[in-house]
């Protein structure tokens, strides 16, 4: 292992997140139709994984939001770089996020949905960390909540690499970026 990727979660513990989340989701939506909108493009191996562990009818969806470019640091500046295709108006909307970190990507998302008049419009996220948020957003689906650090892999990147990761790390050293995958 190299030293700058310190294992936060494993792929049998992301996955027995997965399974329960795709339980209280079923639990709670009773078999009604969900459109899940799937975040680009941190989110894109949980989404795969989540829309397999939900039993109930669903539509899948895509927005793309970026607001970090290639830093570790939001820089505030949310921009929805891709729409969604289906209308949300008078539907069952689920968004799936990777990470909640300082809130605003998933704050500017929610109030363009919300406008929409969706019939509902809650949140789920793999990771939860709570310590850099700026704006007062919560999800209604939490896999897992961090206390500090910038993670990559399973989705996550830094400067768009290490997505492809089957697993999570805390990325420890982004100086050294591009020089190293773990082994
Ligand atoms: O709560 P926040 O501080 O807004 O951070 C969370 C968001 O930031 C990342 O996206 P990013 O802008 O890096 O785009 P990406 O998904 O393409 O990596 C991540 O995938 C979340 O969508
Ligand atoms: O920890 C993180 N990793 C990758 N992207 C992110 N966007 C916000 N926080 C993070
Ligand atoms: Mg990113």
């Amino acid at each position: 292992m190299r030293k700058n990727f310190k294992t936060l979660y494993t792929r049998d513990q992301i996955a027995e997140q997965v399974c329960r989340l795709g339980g209280e989701i079923d639990r709670d939506y009773q078999n009604r139709e969900i459109l899940l909108v799937c975040v680009l493009k941190g989110s894109f191996l949980f989404f795969a994984d989540l829309v397999r562990a939900i039993s109930c009818p669903l539509l899948v969806d895509f927005v793309r939001m970026a607001s970090y470019g290639c830093e570790t640091v939001s820089s505030g500046i949310v921009e929805m770089r891709k729409d969604l295709e289906f209308s949300v108006t008078d539907r069952e909307v689920l968004i799936v996020e990777d990470i909640i970190d300082t809130g605003y990507t998933l704050q500017s998302l929610f109030h363009r949905l919300l406008e929409r008049q969706p019939r509902s419009l809650k949140v789920c996220t793999l990771l939860d960390k709570r310590i850099d948020r700026k704006v007062p957003i919560e999800a209604d689906y939490v896999g897992m909540t961090l206390e500090e650090g910038f993670v990559v892999g399973y989705g996550l990147d830094y400067q768009e690499r290490y997505r492809e990761l089957p697993e999570l790390y805390i990325f420890e050293d982004p100086s050294s970026a591009g020089e190293g995958r773990p082994l």
